[in-house]
């Protein structure tokens, strides 16, 4: 039986237990930590983006600072008073969820090969782009370089920037499956927005997985590989995964930020230390057309290729 051929989403409303096996994921991978368990005693840090205008006072300094600290400790930030419209977050989340309940023949009209177009989400995109070349520019501050050292690679196109939404059904078997297996993502920066299930969970060490709380009106900012190595190795791309739960489903939608094709991900001199640097130079359209050869990135391996000896 060909599994692609068979919908997570449809088995979960049909409930065909029998079915479900055929998702089960091999036993290493089985989630010991609940979507609703988020009380490992350490979380997320939370950075406030109230001083986010670029004026070089105390608070801003002070901003930037926290969130390197974090980004090289997490890989991953909670940001709050970000300035994004909560009109327009909601309208993302509402036709998202709208898209998702379209009878399933609708949606395999634009199934994963074909070009979609941007269309409606065009607002979410621009606000999600301004708000992730803030950070961007906060991180290369709190990193000793020039502001626009990793912004000034990103062109207006944003040619493969994207996005993608994602929506796990309820599952009947949640210990024993997963919504989005463990994996770092490839490019920058990525900005999620979570609804209130709960269900993102961060690597903190071996075997050790430490639940994202939802938090109204906050993105989770994380860091991708590219920017691991732009950086490198300072800033770190963390393994992460979604586990599923047997009530409820949820919704998160994930914007990942790339710099232009042609640019090359070299560290600055600035963050090179005794000489050591952690990566060979690349092209993000090299990295990018090396990880379309995969079908699917597990953990963290992609990076991998390009590690100095
Ligand atoms: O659903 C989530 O919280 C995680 C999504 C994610 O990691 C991704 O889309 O790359
Ligand atoms: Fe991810």
């Amino acid at each position: 039986m060909d599994l692609e051929a068979q919908h997570v989403e449809t088995l979960s409303s049909t409930h065909n237990k029998l079915q479900v096996k055929d998702f089960i994921w091999s036993e290493n991978e089985w989630p010991t930590v609940a979507h609703d368990d988020f009380d490992s005693g350490d979380d997320i840090p939370i950075i406030s983006l109230s001083n986010r205008s670029r004026n070089n006072d105390e608070c801003y300094e002070k901003a930037c600072e926290d969130m390197v600290t974090t980004c090289e400790r997490w890989g991953f930030v909670r940001v709050v008073d970000h300035g994004v419209a909560a009109e327009t977050v909601e309208n993302m989340k509402r036709r998202c969820s709208e898209m998702f309940d379209l009878p399933m023949e609708m949606k395999m009209k634009g199934a994963r090969s074909t070009c979609m177009p941007l269309g409606y989400s065009a607002n979410y995109m621009n606000a999600m782009d301004g708000l992730g070349m803030v950070i961007l520019d906060m991180l290369a501050h709190g990193l000793g370089l020039p502001h626009d050292f990793f912004t000034k690679n990103f062109n207006k196109e944003k040619e493969s920037t994207m996005i993608r939404v994602n929506r796990y059904p309820p599952c009947p078997l949640p210990e024993r499956c997963l919504g989005l297996g463990s994996h770092s993502d490839p490019h920058a920066l990525t900005i999620l927005l979570q609804d209130n299930v709960g269900g993102l969970q961060v690597q903190k060490g071996e075997g050790v997985w430490v639940g994202v709380r939802p938090i109204p009106n906050s993105f989770i900012i994380n860091i991708g590989d590219t920017l691991e190595a732009w950086s490198n190795g300072r800033l770190k791309s963390v393994v992460h995964r979604a586990v599923v739960n047997r009530e409820r489903k949820r919704l998160s939608i994930a914007y990942f930020m790339s710099p232009a094709s042609d640019t090359v991900i070299d560290c600055p001199l600035e963050l090179v230390r005794d000489g050591y640097r952690k990566y060979k130079p690349f092209t993000w359209s090299d990295f990018r057309s090396q990880l379309l050869l995969q079908r699917r990135v597990v953990g963290k391996t992609a990076l991998l290729r390009y590690l100095l000896p």
